[in-house]
């Protein structure tokens, strides 16, 4: 009897691209092709809308495109539980939140089917055993590279989610992950609990792109998911100029954004629209910063204090190759190679 896991993955999805829905597929071949666990379901906690970051499309919409993006999925699934609290929850409380969960649900499974109230998250046949599901954190390289960004993680933090739950992270272009493991005391003591898995069939598709590839207009057409795509166009998320768009499905495929909005209209506290493009973000210069989790980050809390949320603390910048014309610099690029926290002084 393999040890049983569960994956969490947490991000902004602003929108789900692809990507996101790889990195389950990836980490659960890993899982069992070696043997070693049984990978009982899949989850997608979208931040809540304080979390702040430039682009985040409001939680409704996030989590409606989130639910379209999984249709095709049996085994991934959407957790709202993040957007319905009423603030922004650090990751290791949502963590918390879904294990403590899973924990009771196996050991009473009676209590949430008898009031009918199972969240949509919860993977099926749970119950089919009685031993523990231990829920990991899956991210992108990129994500564990922003426990360095000062103010962003507290140490604490990152000891509880390495230490008790565990990491399963996906290599991304531009990442180097062993290393980052190395240069901090509390992953390497940890390392144990962290699996790194090398994605060999890398795209560096990511939501910023997106983003700035539908606010000038140009096509995002088989970068997302068809039905994504058409709930954008719809929704007119993102400023789509949406004359250069092909609207790819037929709307009767939205009507789950109905029935969603309905359930949760009282529930989702709706953000402004914001302009969501990052294209015109000043060019900054990249910073190399020698990084120990260890080391007690100087502007941690007036960083957060400062800032009406975390994700404020993150741009995605994208520097031109100098020996490449503005034109195909956007190809040539790798978002993610030059995703790097931005520390704005107070
Ligand atoms: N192309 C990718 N390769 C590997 N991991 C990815 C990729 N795209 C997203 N991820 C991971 O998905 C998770 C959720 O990410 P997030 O919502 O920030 O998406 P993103 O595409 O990186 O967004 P943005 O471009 O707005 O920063 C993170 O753990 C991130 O590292
Ligand atoms: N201290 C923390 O727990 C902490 C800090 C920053 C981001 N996060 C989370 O990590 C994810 C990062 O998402 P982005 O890569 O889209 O910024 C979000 O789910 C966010 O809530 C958690």
């Amino acid at each position: 009897m393999l040890p049983r896991i569960a994956l969490i993955a947490c991000g902004s999805f602003s929108p789900p691209t692809p990507m996101h829905m790889r990195l389950f597929e990836i980490a659960r071949d890993y899982f069992e092709i070696r043997g070693s666990h049984k990978v009982v379901g899949g989850i997608i906690s979208p931040t809540h809308d304080s979390y702040g970051k430039k682009g985040l499309a409001p939680s409704l919409d996030r989590c409606a495109m989130i639910k379209l993006a999984v249709q095709s999925s049996n085994w991934i699934r959407l957790s709202d539980w993040e957007v319905h609290q009423s603030q922004w929850m650090r990751t290791q409380s949502v963590l918390q939140h879904h294990q403590n969960y899973l924990n009771n649900f196996i050991n009473s499974p009676g209590d949430g089917e008898q009031h009918g109230v199972l969240p949509g998250w919860l993977p099926k046949n749970l119950t089919e055993r009685r031993d523990p599901i231990k829920l990991k954190l899956l991210c992108g390289a990129d994500l564990l590279e922003s426990f360095a960004v000062p103010g962003l993680w507290s140490n604490d933090d990152i000891e509880n989610i390495v230490a008790n739950y565990g990491l399963v992270v996906i290599s991304r272009c531009g990442s180097n992950p062993e290393k980052f493991i190395f240069e901090s005391d509390i992953l390497t003591k940890h390392q144990y609990n962290i699996t790194l898995i090398t994605n060999w069939v890398p795209n560096e598709v990511s939501s910023s792109l997106v983003r700035r590839l539908l606010n000038r207009g140009e096509s995002v057409k088989y970068l997302l998911d068809d039905l994504v795509l058409s709930y954008i166009n719809r929704q007119g998320l993102y400023n789509v100029k949406s004359k250069y768009i092909t609207d790819a499905v037929h709307p009767n495929h939205l009507n789950f954004n109905h029935a969603y909005m309905d359930n949760n209209k009282n529930a989702i506290q709706q953000s402004n629209h914001q302009d969501m493009d990052e294209s015109d973000s000043p060019l900054r210069q990249q910073s190399a910063r020698v990084f120990c989790c260890g080391e007690t980050p100087r502007v941690a809390t007036k960083l957060l204090l400062g800032r009406s949320g975390p994700g404020q603390a993150i741009q995605v910048i994208t520097v031109p190759d100098k020996n490449k014309s503005n034109s195909d610099s956007l190809e040539q690029t790798q978002p993610k190679k030059q995703k790097i926290a931005q520390v704005q002084q107070i």
